[in-house]
């Protein structure tokens, strides 16, 4: 049974709901028998990743992992979409500042959701481009409906992919299946992506997607939990690791890049073109 509560402050764990108070960007719900959390993104109309949002799902990964949480499951509140990615206004003609703000927040939450000691699993109800595929890439586990598009299409916007970005589908698929995605900047459909393994189960509907990652979840917290996580950060740690030490690197090549007027002509054309559609 699901108990939800407003929470104000940050409380104990069965005070958690609606845990961002201030913004309400993101949902978290707690099961009080199990544990498991539900953290549902809710940025109508699509999750798009702005710094707000980033910065409610940071607090919440940290408030998780600080309250030994046992299982997340990643969601969103929308009928269409898990996440947009990256929210295009954040790049598009920014001062250095909010940029620089920006990507590292972006930074601080991968790092958190890529690392979590606890089994996490994405229930993708939606279309999952770019910043949203990383999302669900970054958790152990991906479900999806049918009839949605996930992948890391910023070939196709004429961006490019951070590395770490590059890196996770290369974990996940493979080499030459991420080389080839990437290259092209490939959306692909749910059973495309069941089929190359970039996610792992297909869901009939929503209430199927939430049954399965709960089934997910109860198998994992079955298993030593300090063993487990140890397995998972050592499998994740090199990857992490080029992030870590290399942050201001990263954010350096980020703020390189986004102001090229080049990347700025194909960002603004690329927002037009989604406010015509
Ligand atoms: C070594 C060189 C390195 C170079 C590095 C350079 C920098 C690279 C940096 C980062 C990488 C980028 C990562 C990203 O994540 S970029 C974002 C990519 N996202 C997309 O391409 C998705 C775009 N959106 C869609 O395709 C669709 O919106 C949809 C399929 C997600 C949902 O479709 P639908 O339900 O039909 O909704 P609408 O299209 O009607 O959209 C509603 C509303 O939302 C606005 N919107 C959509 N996506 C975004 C977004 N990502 N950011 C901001 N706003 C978004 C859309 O414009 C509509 O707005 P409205 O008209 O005002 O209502």
């Amino acid at each position: 049974m699901f108990v939800l509560r407003q929470c104000l402050t940050l409380g104990t764990k069965s005070s958690i709901r609606n845990f961002s108070a201030t913004t309400n960007l993101v949902n978290l719900t707690i099961n009080e028998d199990t544990g498991v959390a539900i953290m549902e993104l809710n940025k109508p109309p699509v999750n798009s990743l702005n710094y707000e949002l980033l910065e409610a799902m940071h607090r919440t990964l940290v408030k998780l992992e600080n309250e030994k949480c046992p299982g997340m499951i990643l969601t969103s509140s929308s009928r269409s979409t898990f996440s947009a990615g990256l929210d295009l206004l954040e790049m598009y003609k920014p001062t250095v500042d909010k940029a620089r703000r920006f990507w590292s927040m972006l930074q601080n939450t991968w790092i958190k959701l890529y690392s979590t000691p606890y089994p996490t699993v994405a229930a993708i109800n939606g279309h999952s481009p770019a910043g949203g595929c990383l999302l669900a890439m970054s958790c152990e586990h991906r479900i999806m409906v049918p009839d949605k598009m996930i992948g890391l299409n910023e070939t196709q916007l004429g961006i490019v992919a951070p590395q770490w970005f590059q890196d996770c589908m290369r974990n996940i698929i493979g080499e030459r299946q991420a080389e080839k995605a990437l290259i092209a900047g490939r959306m692909f459909t749910s059973e495309e992506a069941l089929k190359i393994g970039l996610v792992d189960e297909l869901a009939t509907d929503k209430e199927d997607l939430m049954q399965k990652a709960h089934d997910f979840l109860d198998e994992q917290m079955g298993l030593p939990p300090l063993a487990r996580s140890v397995v998972k950060v050592g499998f994740r740690k090199d990857t992490l690791s080029k992030l870590i030490n290399g942050r201001e690197a990263d954010i350096k090549m980020f703020l390189d890049n986004v102001f090229q007027p080049k990347v700025q002509e194909s960002l603004e054309n690329y927002i037009q073109m989604l406010k015509k559609k």
